[in-house]
């Protein structure tokens, strides 16, 4: 589907709260699915990337009920599904479901399934196979990538020291490690989401200082317990940066989820010279949640260092689209993990700015965008959700229309977004 964006011709304004969290609803629907007893989730993301988890828990034996905006799943024993578990789009889905089965003591014996779209296969699985492997796993690959066969097996706690800061490998490991021997321990080379930490223990897990690194002993009870999602800050970043570039916008965002590794996103735009208040009212089931206030604001270029990457890694998408509307000159570098989302989001990014006149250099590990005019035109999402919505949200302050091919990709995280941007008074239209 095509999605055209007209230039906005007057200020945003409004009240804006974003869906739940996507990182925090698919933890909840596996952790859900391995406790025992009841788990009530409120605020769950409805999004194609987190129903694909929870329909896999549903096909590992799971019982999942909705009724009012509330899922209640019914977990800890879990059976062999009938046939391949698809988790679509979802790289967190894959991963960290292929370290919760790994060692799964229903599960030994059988032989179990992860498939993904075309975008899911080509990304590296290699990364999570390895550490399990190392744990006693038993995962086939095509070539390290999806589709994954997981024959669980015993496994044996172990020290692992990345390469790379990932949660979705970090959370792999430690979800193995909850059906391990003795203690799994996670030594990350720097700070990536903790919400897989911030989890566990309300359903009733300890985890421990591996000193350094996070451990997590095995052999432990988990149960189940009500988990509050807080609004996904990933998804309010498009909605505040259209009210940043819009000028004369006010916009006033609420419950949003603030944890500290995932806001890199609003330290950087501030240093860009972004209006944005932030009010942190309160912390809900361990994640801090609270109130953005953002203005029309002038941006000037800045130079992004490697490590604000992991901090705000969803958002470079929109971080290069909000360089293209700057004053000046934005370097991105340290941020190779961009080429395997689910697009080249370096190349892609750059190759539809340019599209847009936008002036761009592609580097290995990130690009320059320099600031200028935004012409109107055609572009296409390949495929990525991020990457739609971070052009559409750059069409507003184009010179003319921009559409934008392949955009129903959206759904992926976010399918209320063009109704949610287009209530703070912007004009975008489905073909
Ligand atoms: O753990 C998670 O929920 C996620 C971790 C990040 O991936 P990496 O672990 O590959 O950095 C992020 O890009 C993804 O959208 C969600
Ligand atoms: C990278 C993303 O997700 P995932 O890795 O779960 O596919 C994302 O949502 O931007």
């Amino acid at each position: 589907m095509r999605l055209t964006v007209h230039p906005a011709a007057l200020a945003l304004g409004g009240r804006y709260r974003p869906p739940g969290d996507k990182s925090v609803s698919h933890r909840a629907a596996i952790l859900g699915g391995l406790a025992g007893g009841e788990t009530e989730i409120h605020g769950f993301l409805d999004s194609a990337d987190t129903r694909a988890t929870l329909g896999a828990m549903q096909q590992l034996g799971a019982r999942v009920e909705e009724s009012g905006g509330v899922i209640r799943i019914r977990g800890g024993s879990l059976k062999p599904p009938a046939g391949p578990l698809d988790l679509g789009n979802s790289g967190t889905g894959i991963r960290l479901l292929a370290g919760a089965l790994a060692g799964h003591p229903d599960l030994q014996g059988a032989a179990i399934e992860l498939v993904g779209d075309e975008s899911l296969s080509r990304r590296p699985m290699a990364r999570i196979i390895e550490p399990l492997a190392r744990m006693g796993a038993r995962i086939q690959s095509r070539d390290g990538r999806a589709p994954l066969v997981i024959e669980p097996s015993k496994l044996t706690g172990r020290r692992h020291t990345l390469s790379v800061a990932s949660a979705q490998v970090k959370s792999a490991i430690l979800l193995a490690g909850l059906f391990a021997e003795g203690e799994t321990v996670v030594v990350e080379p720097g700070v990536s989401r903790d919400h897989t930490e911030r989890m566990l223990p309300a359903f009733g897990v300890g985890l421990h200082d591996g000193e350094p690194g996070v451990a997590v002993s095995g052999g432990q009870v988990l149960s189940g317990t009500r988990i509050k999602v807080p609004g996904d800050l990933s998804s309010a970043a498009f909605a505040l940066a259209a009210g940043l570039l819009v000028g004369g916008s006010a916009i006033q965002l609420e419950g949003i989820g603030l944890n500290p590794t995932r806001s890199g996103f609003v330290d950087i735009v501030r240093h860009m010279g972004a209006q944005v208040a932030i009010e942190g009212d309160r912390t809900d089931g361990g994640e801090p949640l609270g109130r953005l206030t953002v203005e029309g604001s002038a941006l000037a270029g800045i130079d992004i260092a490697p490590e604000q990457v992991p901090l705000a890694i969803d958002e470079f998408p929109l971080i290069m689209a909000l360089a293209a509307a700057a004053e000046g000159v934005t370097r991105i570098r340290g941020a190779s993990e961009l080429r395997v989302k689910e697009s080249d989001r370096i190349a892609v990014m750059c190759r539809e700015l340019a599209r847009l006149g936008v002036a761009v250099e592609e580097l290995d590990d990130g690009a320059v965008v320099t600031g200028g005019p935004v012409r109107g035109g055609e572009v296409d999402s390949h495929g990525d959700h991020r990457v739609a919505m971070s052009l559409a949200v750059l069409a507003l302050v184009a010179e003319a229309p921009v559409t934008i091919d392949n955009a129903e990709w959206i759904e992926t995280s976010y399918p209320g977004f063009v109704e949610d941007i287009r209530a703070l008074g912007a004009e975008m239209v489905w073909e």
